[in-house]
């Protein structure tokens, strides 16, 4: 598999008065296409904002972060606004969908941007609500959703744009053991089935071990590779 994310020395600094902050520190990591890498670590490791950067959310205070041969370090805010509505989608813990739109409303929301017509956006939508097993559900607000449907939901809302990349905080955290089981398996098909890269920070060992790979963050470092479950880790 070829490399979607290249991630050289980045670190990140934030300054609050005399006291500067640094969650990540001097930081590489390579992630392949078609990956799904989950993020663990104590709270205030950096996690968040290492997904941040990879969303293109934030900037880097140093380092380059090359994702698809662009380094998205280097671009400017209104670049990066624009670079993160074409290859990424992000899924929230709590889903963060709009309470008086339908499910179809909701998904429908990113590409209201685009120039696209009335008629292909349906196509996109049901296309995305089909694939997260929603389609029954198109005309249902998020209040007549369960917790494990409304983050598929999210989940359509984060693909209907068709995006290389998919940044997921703790999608399980607020969901019983089935349904993250559920949207874990949903997430592991978008990778195998549909060649996207998921990262996924999660405080979870199950979500965790759902991934193909597992890092451990502690002060803003990698403190260990993790264990390979649907590839084998070299012997150590
Ligand atoms: N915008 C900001 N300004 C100042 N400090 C920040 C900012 N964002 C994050 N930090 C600090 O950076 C550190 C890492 O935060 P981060 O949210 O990345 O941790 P995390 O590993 O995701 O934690 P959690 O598991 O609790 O969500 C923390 O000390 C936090 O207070």
């Amino acid at each position: 598999m070829s490399s979607l994310i290249s991630i050289q020395s980045v670190s990140k600094s934030f300054t609050k008065g005399k006291t500067v902050i640094t969650p990540l520190d001097q930081l590489t990591l390579e992630v392949a296409r078609g990956e799904f890498l989950s993020l663990m670590g104590p709270s205030g490791s950096g996690k968040t904002t290492l997904l941040n950067l990879i969303a293109g959310i934030d900037t880097p205070t140093s380092g380059e972060i090359i994702i698809n041969g662009e380094n998205i370090a280097a671009l400017s805010r209104a670049q990066l606004t624009k670079w993160r509505s074409v290859h990424v989608g992000y899924i929230f813990q709590l889903y963060h969908l709009v309470p008086i739109l339908s499910a179809y409303e909701n998904v429908e929301l990113p590409l209201l941007l685009s120039k696209m017509s009335r008629a292909e956006r349906r196509e996109k939508v049901l296309a995305a609500l089909d694939l997260v097993g929603l389609a029954d559900r198109a005309d249902h607000r998020p209040s007549e959703l369960s917790g494990g449907q409304e983050q598929r939901v999210a989940i359509a809302r984060a693909i209907v744009h068709d995006p290389d990349l998919l940044v997921a905080d703790e999608p399980t955290g607020d969901l019983d053991r089935e349904s993250a089981d559920s949207i874990l398996q949903l997430l592991n098909e978008l990778t195998e089935k549909f060649g996207k890269t998921v990262i996924m920070v999660t405080h979870d060992p199950k979500a965790s071990a759902a991934a193909h790979r597992s890092l451990q963050l502690e002060k803003g470092k990698f403190i260990e590779d993790g264990h390979l479950l649907n590839k084998q880790p070299a012997e150590q």
